[in-house]
Protein backbone atom coordinates (compact mmCIF):
# COMPACT_ATOMS: atom_id res chain seq x y z
CA UNK A 1 0.00 0.00 0.00
CA UNK A 2 1.27 3.72 -0.30
CA UNK A 3 1.87 5.98 2.30
CA UNK A 4 -0.81 7.82 2.55
CA UNK A 5 0.82 10.64 4.39
CA UNK A 6 3.55 10.88 1.94
CA UNK A 7 2.29 13.85 0.24
CA UNK A 8 0.56 16.60 0.43
CA UNK A 9 -2.34 16.32 -1.57
CA UNK A 10 -2.87 12.70 -0.40
CA UNK A 11 -2.29 13.73 3.17
CA UNK A 12 -5.35 16.53 2.36
CA UNK A 13 -7.50 13.71 0.63
CA UNK A 14 -7.14 11.40 3.45
CA UNK A 15 -7.93 13.53 6.20
CA UNK A 16 -11.07 15.52 4.83
CA UNK A 17 -12.79 11.57 4.09
CA UNK A 18 -11.30 10.68 7.89
CA UNK A 19 -12.77 13.96 9.21
CA UNK A 20 -16.14 12.70 10.51
CA UNK A 21 -14.35 9.49 12.05
CA UNK A 22 -12.14 11.71 14.03
CA UNK A 23 -14.86 13.58 15.69
CA UNK A 24 -16.16 10.14 16.57
CA UNK A 25 -12.60 9.31 19.04
CA UNK A 26 -12.43 13.08 20.39
CA UNK A 27 -11.49 13.11 23.42
CA UNK A 28 -11.51 9.66 23.83
CA UNK A 29 -8.89 6.66 25.02
CA UNK A 30 -7.89 4.02 22.76
CA UNK A 31 -5.12 1.66 23.85
CA UNK A 32 -2.82 0.64 21.41
CA UNK A 33 -0.85 -2.64 21.48
CA UNK A 34 2.39 -2.55 19.60
CA UNK A 35 4.36 -5.99 19.56
CA UNK A 36 7.55 -6.72 18.98
CA UNK A 37 7.04 -8.50 15.48
CA UNK A 38 5.60 -5.71 14.49
CA UNK A 39 8.59 -3.28 15.05
CA UNK A 40 11.06 -4.93 13.29
CA UNK A 41 10.83 -2.77 10.17
CA UNK A 42 12.32 0.89 10.59
CA UNK A 43 8.93 2.44 7.74
CA UNK A 44 6.48 0.51 9.39
CA UNK A 45 7.73 1.93 13.10
CA UNK A 46 7.74 5.21 11.63
CA UNK A 47 4.63 4.47 10.49
CA UNK A 48 3.20 3.55 13.58
CA UNK A 49 4.37 6.47 15.42
CA UNK A 50 3.12 8.65 12.60
CA UNK A 51 -0.30 7.89 13.47
CA UNK A 52 0.19 7.54 16.94
CA UNK A 53 1.38 11.43 16.56
CA UNK A 54 -2.21 12.09 14.30
CA UNK A 55 -4.34 10.70 16.83
CA UNK A 56 -3.05 13.03 19.79
CA UNK A 57 -3.35 15.73 17.67
CA UNK A 58 -6.76 15.27 16.41
CA UNK A 59 -8.24 15.22 19.81
CA UNK A 60 -7.87 11.68 20.86
CA UNK A 61 -6.50 10.23 23.72
CA UNK A 62 -3.77 7.60 22.55
CA UNK A 63 -2.17 5.20 25.19
CA UNK A 64 0.61 2.48 23.68
CA UNK A 65 1.40 -0.28 25.37
CA UNK A 66 4.25 -2.50 23.42
CA UNK A 67 5.96 -5.83 23.44
CA UNK A 68 9.62 -6.87 22.78
CA UNK A 69 9.58 -10.60 22.54
CA UNK A 70 11.65 -11.15 19.28
CA UNK A 71 13.96 -8.64 21.20
CA UNK A 72 13.77 -9.98 24.75
CA UNK A 73 15.18 -13.26 22.89
CA UNK A 74 17.45 -11.59 20.80
CA UNK A 75 19.22 -9.95 24.28
CA UNK A 76 19.11 -12.85 25.69
CA UNK A 77 20.94 -15.10 23.05
CA UNK A 78 23.69 -12.37 23.18
CA UNK A 79 23.80 -13.17 26.80
CA UNK A 80 23.91 -17.15 26.76
CA UNK A 81 20.51 -17.59 27.69
CA UNK A 82 18.08 -19.48 26.29
CA UNK A 83 14.37 -18.51 25.72
CA UNK A 84 11.86 -21.15 27.04
CA UNK A 85 8.19 -20.74 26.62
CA UNK A 86 5.82 -22.50 28.13
CA UNK A 87 1.43 -22.03 27.45
CA UNK A 88 2.79 -19.23 25.56
CA UNK A 89 4.41 -17.34 28.25
CA UNK A 90 8.26 -16.42 28.99
CA UNK A 91 9.58 -18.67 32.05
CA UNK A 92 11.55 -16.10 33.43
CA UNK A 93 14.22 -16.61 36.41
CA UNK A 94 16.05 -13.93 38.69
CA UNK A 95 18.36 -12.79 35.30
CA UNK A 96 15.96 -12.94 33.10
CA UNK A 97 13.54 -10.56 34.44
CA UNK A 98 16.29 -7.98 34.99
CA UNK A 99 17.17 -8.52 30.79
CA UNK A 100 13.20 -7.96 30.37
CA UNK A 101 13.45 -5.06 32.28
CA UNK A 102 16.41 -3.57 30.39
CA UNK A 103 14.76 -4.70 26.92
CA UNK A 104 10.93 -3.45 27.50
CA UNK A 105 11.75 -0.53 29.87
CA UNK A 106 14.76 0.51 28.92
CA UNK A 107 15.63 0.16 24.90
CA UNK A 108 12.09 -0.59 23.52
CA UNK A 109 10.63 1.80 25.39
CA UNK A 110 12.82 4.84 24.52
CA UNK A 111 13.04 3.62 20.86
CA UNK A 112 9.29 3.98 20.49
CA UNK A 113 9.35 7.32 22.76
CA UNK A 114 11.69 8.88 20.20
CA UNK A 115 9.69 7.55 17.23
CA UNK A 116 6.52 9.59 18.36
CA UNK A 117 8.52 12.46 19.26
CA UNK A 118 10.20 12.63 16.09
CA UNK A 119 7.01 13.40 14.62
CA UNK A 120 6.26 16.20 17.03
CA UNK A 121 5.10 14.98 19.88
CA UNK A 122 5.60 14.77 23.66
CA UNK A 123 5.71 11.00 24.89
CA UNK A 124 6.50 9.73 27.58
CA UNK A 125 8.21 6.19 28.57
CA UNK A 126 6.79 4.15 31.39
CA UNK A 127 6.34 0.77 32.86
CA UNK A 128 3.84 -0.50 35.47
CA UNK A 129 6.13 0.88 38.63
CA UNK A 130 6.04 4.37 37.18
CA UNK A 131 3.23 5.75 39.00
CA UNK A 132 2.14 2.80 40.81
CA UNK A 133 0.54 2.20 37.93
CA UNK A 134 0.42 -1.96 38.15
CA UNK A 135 0.81 -4.25 40.56
CA UNK A 136 0.80 -7.84 39.73
CA UNK A 137 1.10 -11.39 41.18
CA UNK A 138 2.75 -14.19 40.24
CA UNK A 139 1.11 -15.81 37.49
CA UNK A 140 -0.62 -19.18 38.27
CA UNK A 141 -0.89 -21.13 34.49
CA UNK A 142 -1.45 -24.84 34.19
CA UNK A 143 -1.63 -26.54 30.91
CA UNK A 144 -3.26 -29.85 30.02
CA UNK A 145 -1.54 -32.98 28.68
CA UNK A 146 -2.77 -33.54 25.29
CA UNK A 147 -1.78 -37.28 25.45
CA UNK A 148 -2.53 -37.86 29.27
CA UNK A 149 -5.27 -35.25 29.91
CA UNK A 150 -3.68 -34.62 33.02
CA UNK A 151 -3.93 -30.88 34.33
CA UNK A 152 -0.18 -29.52 35.40
CA UNK A 153 0.33 -26.47 37.29
CA UNK A 154 3.40 -24.17 35.57
CA UNK A 155 6.24 -22.55 37.43
CA UNK A 156 7.19 -19.51 35.32
CA UNK A 157 9.19 -17.73 37.83
CA UNK A 158 8.85 -14.33 37.64
CA UNK A 159 5.94 -14.38 35.17
CA UNK A 160 3.01 -11.54 36.91
CA UNK A 161 -0.55 -11.18 35.95
CA UNK A 162 -1.67 -7.37 36.51
CA UNK A 163 -3.95 -7.20 39.91
CA UNK A 164 -3.92 -3.57 40.36
CA UNK A 165 -3.97 -0.97 38.39
CA UNK A 166 -4.75 2.54 39.37
CA UNK A 167 -5.06 5.12 36.47
CA UNK A 168 -4.36 8.01 38.58
CA UNK A 169 -1.21 8.85 36.19
CA UNK A 170 -3.10 7.71 32.78
CA UNK A 171 -5.96 10.49 33.48
CA UNK A 172 -3.39 13.33 34.63
CA UNK A 173 -1.29 12.44 31.18
CA UNK A 174 -4.68 12.05 29.36
CA UNK A 175 -5.40 15.86 29.67
CA UNK A 176 -1.53 17.23 28.99
CA UNK A 177 0.33 16.87 25.98
CA UNK A 178 1.71 13.70 26.87
CA UNK A 179 1.14 10.22 25.26
CA UNK A 180 2.03 7.46 27.17
CA UNK A 181 4.35 4.39 26.34
CA UNK A 182 4.45 1.94 28.50
CA UNK A 183 6.30 -1.14 29.03
CA UNK A 184 4.23 -4.48 30.60
CA UNK A 185 6.55 -4.79 33.61
CA UNK A 186 5.29 -4.29 36.58
CA UNK A 187 6.07 -4.88 40.37
CA UNK A 188 4.33 -6.90 42.91
CA UNK A 189 3.60 -6.07 46.63
CA UNK A 190 6.38 -8.91 47.37
CA UNK A 191 9.03 -6.28 46.06
CA UNK A 192 9.79 -8.51 42.83
CA UNK A 193 9.82 -7.52 39.89
CA UNK A 194 7.60 -9.16 37.21
CA UNK A 195 7.20 -10.21 33.61
CA UNK A 196 3.92 -9.24 32.03
CA UNK A 197 2.41 -10.87 28.75
CA UNK A 198 1.93 -7.52 26.86
CA UNK A 199 -1.24 -8.43 25.64
CA UNK A 200 -2.48 -8.94 29.06
CA UNK A 201 -0.98 -5.78 29.81
CA UNK A 202 -3.02 -3.69 27.50
CA UNK A 203 -6.26 -5.49 28.44
CA UNK A 204 -5.84 -4.27 31.83
CA UNK A 205 -5.02 -0.89 30.97
CA UNK A 206 -7.88 -0.07 28.89
CA UNK A 207 -10.25 -1.69 31.12
CA UNK A 208 -8.97 0.79 33.86
CA UNK A 209 -9.39 3.77 31.52
CA UNK A 210 -12.76 1.89 30.10
CA UNK A 211 -11.04 2.71 26.71
CA UNK A 212 -13.40 3.37 23.74
CA UNK A 213 -10.83 0.68 21.42
CA UNK A 214 -8.27 -1.15 22.18
CA UNK A 215 -6.38 -2.33 18.97
CA UNK A 216 -4.15 -5.47 19.21
CA UNK A 217 -1.85 -4.64 16.39
CA UNK A 218 -0.03 -8.43 15.28
CA UNK A 219 0.68 -10.53 11.86
CA UNK A 220 -2.41 -11.44 10.32
CA UNK A 221 -5.50 -9.20 9.04
CA UNK A 222 -7.47 -10.20 11.91
CA UNK A 223 -9.61 -13.24 13.30
CA UNK A 224 -9.90 -15.63 10.43
CA UNK A 225 -12.45 -17.95 9.49
CA UNK A 226 -12.24 -21.67 8.74
CA UNK A 227 -12.06 -20.66 4.91
CA UNK A 228 -8.73 -18.32 6.07
CA UNK A 229 -11.46 -15.45 5.07
CA UNK A 230 -10.70 -12.11 7.65
CA UNK A 231 -14.56 -11.96 9.71
CA UNK A 232 -15.11 -8.02 10.03
CA UNK A 233 -17.31 -8.59 13.43
CA UNK A 234 -17.63 -10.84 16.29
CA UNK A 235 -19.69 -10.66 19.16
CA UNK A 236 -18.12 -11.97 22.72
CA UNK A 237 -20.70 -15.46 22.48
CA UNK A 238 -19.61 -15.83 18.91
CA UNK A 239 -15.83 -15.33 19.74
CA UNK A 240 -16.71 -17.99 22.14
CA UNK A 241 -18.19 -20.87 19.72
CA UNK A 242 -15.30 -19.92 17.45
CA UNK A 243 -12.17 -20.67 20.07
CA UNK A 244 -14.77 -24.09 20.90
CA UNK A 245 -15.06 -25.61 17.31
CA UNK A 246 -10.84 -25.39 17.14
CA UNK A 247 -11.39 -22.30 14.03
CA UNK A 248 -9.29 -19.83 16.40
CA UNK A 249 -6.05 -21.30 17.94
CA UNK A 250 -2.54 -21.26 19.01
CA UNK A 251 -1.56 -17.55 20.43
CA UNK A 252 -4.90 -16.41 18.58
CA UNK A 253 -6.79 -18.13 22.04
CA UNK A 254 -5.33 -15.90 24.68
CA UNK A 255 -5.64 -12.98 22.08
CA UNK A 256 -9.26 -13.45 22.07
CA UNK A 257 -9.65 -14.68 25.74
CA UNK A 258 -7.72 -10.87 26.76
CA UNK A 259 -9.99 -8.99 24.51
CA UNK A 260 -13.44 -10.63 25.72
CA UNK A 261 -12.02 -10.03 29.09
CA UNK A 262 -11.61 -6.41 28.25
CA UNK A 263 -14.85 -6.08 26.98
CA UNK A 264 -15.94 -7.53 30.05
CA UNK A 265 -14.49 -4.44 32.23
CA UNK A 266 -16.13 -1.98 30.24
CA UNK A 267 -13.69 -1.68 26.96
CA UNK A 268 -16.39 -0.51 24.20
CA UNK A 269 -14.49 -2.73 21.20
CA UNK A 270 -11.95 -4.02 20.63
CA UNK A 271 -10.14 -4.73 17.31
CA UNK A 272 -7.22 -7.37 15.87
CA UNK A 273 -5.42 -5.98 13.17
CA UNK A 274 -2.34 -6.30 10.57
CA UNK A 275 0.38 -4.51 12.12
CA UNK A 276 2.37 -5.37 9.28
CA UNK A 277 0.33 -3.01 7.05
CA UNK A 278 1.23 0.44 6.84
CA UNK A 279 -0.65 2.96 8.91
CA UNK A 280 -2.92 -0.01 10.36
CA UNK A 281 -4.00 2.05 13.12
CA UNK A 282 -5.81 5.08 11.31
CA UNK A 283 -7.26 2.74 8.64
CA UNK A 284 -9.28 0.67 11.52
CA UNK A 285 -10.09 4.09 13.02
CA UNK A 286 -11.04 6.86 10.33
CA UNK A 287 -11.84 4.90 7.66
CA UNK A 288 -16.05 3.47 7.04
CA UNK A 289 -14.54 -0.17 6.63
CA UNK A 290 -11.97 -0.26 9.11
CA UNK A 291 -8.87 -2.96 8.59
CA UNK A 292 -9.42 -6.04 10.98
CA UNK A 293 -11.79 -7.96 13.15
CA UNK A 294 -14.01 -5.71 15.61
CA UNK A 295 -14.88 -7.75 18.62
CA UNK A 296 -17.86 -6.08 20.48
CA UNK A 297 -20.16 -7.44 23.60
N1 LIG B 1 -8.71 -18.03 13.49
C1 LIG B 1 -7.51 -17.42 13.47
N2 LIG B 1 -7.37 -16.23 12.87
C2 LIG B 1 -6.17 -15.60 12.82
N3 LIG B 1 -5.02 -16.09 13.37
C3 LIG B 1 -5.09 -17.29 13.99
C4 LIG B 1 -6.34 -17.99 14.07
N4 LIG B 1 -6.10 -19.15 14.76
C5 LIG B 1 -4.79 -19.15 15.06
N5 LIG B 1 -4.15 -18.04 14.62
C6 LIG B 1 -2.70 -17.75 14.80
O1 LIG B 1 -2.55 -16.75 15.78
C7 LIG B 1 -1.37 -15.97 15.46
C8 LIG B 1 -1.41 -14.62 16.22
O2 LIG B 1 -1.11 -14.86 17.57
P1 LIG B 1 0.39 -14.55 18.14
O3 LIG B 1 1.41 -15.22 17.25
O4 LIG B 1 0.42 -14.89 19.59
O5 LIG B 1 0.43 -12.96 17.92
P2 LIG B 1 1.44 -11.82 18.50
O6 LIG B 1 2.83 -12.41 18.49
O7 LIG B 1 1.22 -10.69 17.56
O8 LIG B 1 0.95 -11.50 19.91
C9 LIG B 1 -1.47 -15.86 13.96
O9 LIG B 1 -0.21 -15.59 13.37
C10 LIG B 1 -2.02 -17.23 13.54
O10 LIG B 1 -0.98 -18.11 13.24
C1 LIG C 1 5.40 -13.37 30.29
C2 LIG C 1 5.80 -13.07 28.89
O1 LIG C 1 5.81 -13.97 28.05
N1 LIG C 1 6.15 -11.81 28.62
C3 LIG C 1 6.57 -11.36 27.33
C4 LIG C 1 6.56 -9.83 27.36
C5 LIG C 1 6.77 -9.20 25.99
C6 LIG C 1 5.63 -9.48 25.03
O2 LIG C 1 4.54 -9.93 25.35
O3 LIG C 1 5.95 -9.12 23.73
P1 LIG C 1 5.15 -9.41 22.36
O4 LIG C 1 3.88 -8.68 22.43
O5 LIG C 1 6.10 -8.88 21.34
O6 LIG C 1 4.98 -10.91 22.27
C7 LIG C 1 7.98 -11.90 26.98
O7 LIG C 1 8.80 -12.03 27.88
O8 LIG C 1 8.24 -12.12 25.79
Amino acid sequence: MTDMTETAEAQARFLSAALPYMQRYENKTIVVKYGGHAMGDAALGQAFARDIALLKQSGVSPIVVHGGGPQIAAMLKKMGIESKFEGGLRVTDEKTVEIVEMVLAGSINKEIVALINAEGEWAIGLCGKDGNMVFAEKAHKTVVDPDSNIERVLDLGFVGEPVEVDRTLLDLLAHSEMIPVIAPVAPGRDGHTYNINADTFAGAIAGAVRATRLLFLTDVPGVLDKDKKLIDELTVAEARSLIKDGTISGGMIPKVETCIQAIERGVEGVVILNGKTAHAVLLELFTEHGAGTLIVP
